[in-house]
C-alpha cells in the first residue's frame, strides 16, 4: 500500500519546526516549495550558500530568489531530476536533486538539495581519485610482477622424450583452468612446471603466489593463506593482513608440498576450494576469491588418503588435472644439457666462465641424481667455486659421486631404500662439509629448515634435542 504525505502536514507548524531543528543543523543545503513554486522552507546552509537573508527568500516565488531554477518544470511535469548541474543565478555551479513531493498523482511541492555546492572541488575530487586509481592500477602491476612467474617454458631444459611429452602435456594443461596435481620427487622441477603453466595460461597477467605448506607452523598457516582482520589475535598487525588466496586473486596459488599440509587445514582449504570464498581469521563476512590451484607433492597422495592422512575430497578438488615430473635418472640424456645451461647460467649471474671436461660429462652422466635436477644445479656450483682453473676436473667432483659412478644394487633393497641411502649421503656430506651447521647445510641443499630437520630426524642423524648426533 502506497502511503501519500498530506498537503496539510507537509506545511503545517510541526514540520516547520522539524525544519529547524533538524535540517537547520545539517551541513547539506536544503529547501521545501509549495505547489506554486513558492520557497516555504530553506535551511541555514542553504541561505548561507546563496548569500542572502532568511527574509529575502520565505515564501518567494523561486524564480525571483534564483532566475535559472528548474524547478516550476518539475512541478509541473511531477520528473524528478537528480544529480542536474545547475548554474545559480548568483553564478555559483553545484550539483543538486529536485523532487516532486507527491500525494497520489498530485504534486503538492517541491524538495531541493545541493548534493555538491562547489563543482571545481567535485572536478577536484574526481580528478584525486583518478590520481588514486592509476596509483593504485601501477601498484597493482607491481605487485603483479612481485609475484608474477618467473619461469616459462623455455626455462625448462631437456629434449629427452620424458621430458617433451611431459612439457606437451602440460602446455594442453594450461590453456584449462582446472586445478593442477604435479607429482615428482624432490627436486625435478614441479615448482618451474607450476611458473610455466601460469605463464602461458588466460591468468598470466594476475599474480603466481607460492605457498609452502611444509614451512609454515601449523598455527600460522590459516592466516598466511586466508589473512586476519585487525585485532584478530594478540600480535595481529595494525589494519590486519591479506592472505595468499586474496593476493593470488584472479591469478595462481602454488600451494607446493601439499602432503604437508596439516589435517585441519585441510578441511578448510576444501571449503574454499568449493565455495570459491575465503574467510579470513577474525573476519566477519566471507571474501570471494577466483583462483587456480596448483599443487605439488612428492609424496604418494592416495597412499596418505588411505593411510587417513590426507582428506579424499580435498585429494580429488586439487587433483583434477595430474601431471607427472620424471626423475632425472630417467632422462639421463638431458644431464650434459643441464650442465651446459647450469654453467652459463653462473657465466651470467657471477661471471666466472669454466668449462667441464668429457670425463666429468660421462661421469656426472652416469651417476643417478637422487636429489634430481636441484642436486646436478648445487654440484656444478660447488664444482665451479671450489675447481681450480678453467676446466672442471674429475678430481673436483665430490666423492660421494664418485664412490657411486659403478653404483652396486644392494641385495634385499629396493629403489625407494636406496634413493634414502643415496639422500641420506648427500644430506650427511653437505652437513659435515658446512661443519654441521644446519642453516648453511639447508641452504647449500636448496631446502626449507624445516624440511632438512624432517629429513634429519627420519634418517636419524638428528636428536631429540635437534642436535646432531
Ligand atoms: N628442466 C629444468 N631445466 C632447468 N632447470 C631446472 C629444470 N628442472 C628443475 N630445474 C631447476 O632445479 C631446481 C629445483 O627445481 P624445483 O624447485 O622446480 O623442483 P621441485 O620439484 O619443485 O622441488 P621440491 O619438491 O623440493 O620443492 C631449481 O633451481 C630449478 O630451476
Amino acid at each position: 500500500m502506497s502511503k501519500n504525505i498530506d498537503k496539510s502536514f507537509l506545511f503545517s507548524e510541526e514540520m516547520e519546526f522539524l525544519f529547524e531543528s533538524v535540517f537547520d543543523k545539517l551541513p547539506i543545503a536544503i529547501d521545501i516549495l509549495d505547489a506554486e513554486g513558492n520557497i516555504r522552507m530553506i535551511n541555514k546552509t542553504f541561505l548561507d550558500y546563496l548569500g542572502l537573508e532568511k527574509d529575502k527568500v520565505i515564501n518567494k516565488y523561486v524564480l525571483d530568489v534564483d532566475r535559472n531554477s528548474r524547478f516550476p518544470l518539475v512541478l509541473k511535469t511531477g520528473q524528478n531530476e537528480i544529480a542536474y548541474r545547475h548554474k545559480f543565478a548568483n553564478g555559483k555551479e553545484a550539483i543538486v536533486h529536485r523532487i516532486a513531493i507527491k500525494d497520489g498523482d498530485e504534486v503538492i511541492g517541491g524538495f531541493g538539495m545541493i548534493l555538491f555546492e562547489d563543482l571545481n572541488e567535485l572536478r577536484k575530487l574526481i580528478e584525486k581519485n583518478r590520481l588514486l586509481e592509476t596509483e593504485l592500477e601501477h601498484y597493482k602491476k607491481t605487485l603483479r610482477k612481485i609475484h608474477g612467474a618467473k619461469y616459462s617454458w623455455e626455462n625448462i631444459i631437456g629434449k629427452s622424450d620424458a621430458i617433451v611429452e611431459c612439457k606437451k602435456k602440460a602446455m594442453k594443461m594450461a590453456n584449462m583452468d582446472s586445478n593442477i596435481l604435479i607429482y615428482g620427487e624432490s627436486g625435478v622441477g614441479k615448482e618451474l612446471f607450476a611458473h610455466a603453466i601460469h605463464n602461458s595460461s588466460k591468468r598470466r597477467d594476475y599474480p603466481f603466489v607460492t605457498v609452502n605448506c611444509a614451512a609454515i607452523p601449523e598455527q600460522l598457516m590459516e592466516s598466511e593463506l586466508f589473512g586476519y582482520e585487525e585485532g584478530a589475535f594478540t600480535g595481529a598487525q595494525k589494519g590486519g593482513k591479506i592472505g595468499k588466496f586474496e593476493l593470488a586473486n584472479h591469478g595462481t596459488i602454488f600451494l607446493d608440498e601439499i602432503g604437508d599440509m596439516p589435517y585441519t587445514m585441510q578441511a578448510k582449504l576444501l571449503r574454499v576450494l568449493q565455495e570459491g570464498e575465503i574467510e579470513r581469521v577474525g573476519g566477519k563476512a566471507p571474501i570471494k576469491v577466483d583462483v587456480r590451484v596448483i599443487s605439488a607433492t612428492n609424496k604418494d597422495l592416495s597412499k596418505l588418503v588411505k593411510e587417513g592422512k590426507f582428506r579424499s575430497d580435498l585429494f580429488y578438488r586439487i587433483n583434477v588435472l595430474m601431471l607427472n615430473v620424471p626423475p632425472l635418472r630417467e632422462r639421463k640424456e638431458d644431464i650434459p644439457l643441464l650442465i651446459d645451461h647450469f654453467l652459463s647460467l653462473l657465466t651470467q649471474n657471477s661471471g666466472i666462465y669454466k668449462k667441464v671436461s668429457k670425463e666429468v660429462y660421462d661421469i656426472l652422466e652416469k651417476y643417478d641424481w637422487p636429489g634430481n635436477i636441484r642436486e646436478l644445479r648445487n654440484v656444478i656450483e660447488r664444482m665451479v667455486v671450489n675447481s681450480e682453473g678453467d676446466i672442471i676436473r674429475k678430481t673436483d667432483i665430490p666423492l660421494y659421486i664418485l664412490k657411486k659412478e659403478l653404483p652396486v644394487r644392494k641385495k634385499g633393497s629396493g629403489l625407494q631404500e636406496m634413493l634414502e641411502e643415496f639422500e641420506k649421503e648427500i644430506i650427511f656430506e653437505t652437513l659435515k662439509e658446512c661443519n654441521y651447521n644446519k642453516s648453511q647445510a639447508a641452504e647449500i641443499l636448496k631446502i626449507p629448515r624445516s624440511r632438512l630437520y624432517r629429513k634429519l630426524k627420519k634418517f636419524g642423524i638428528l636428536e631429540e634435542n635437534n642436535e646432531v648426533k
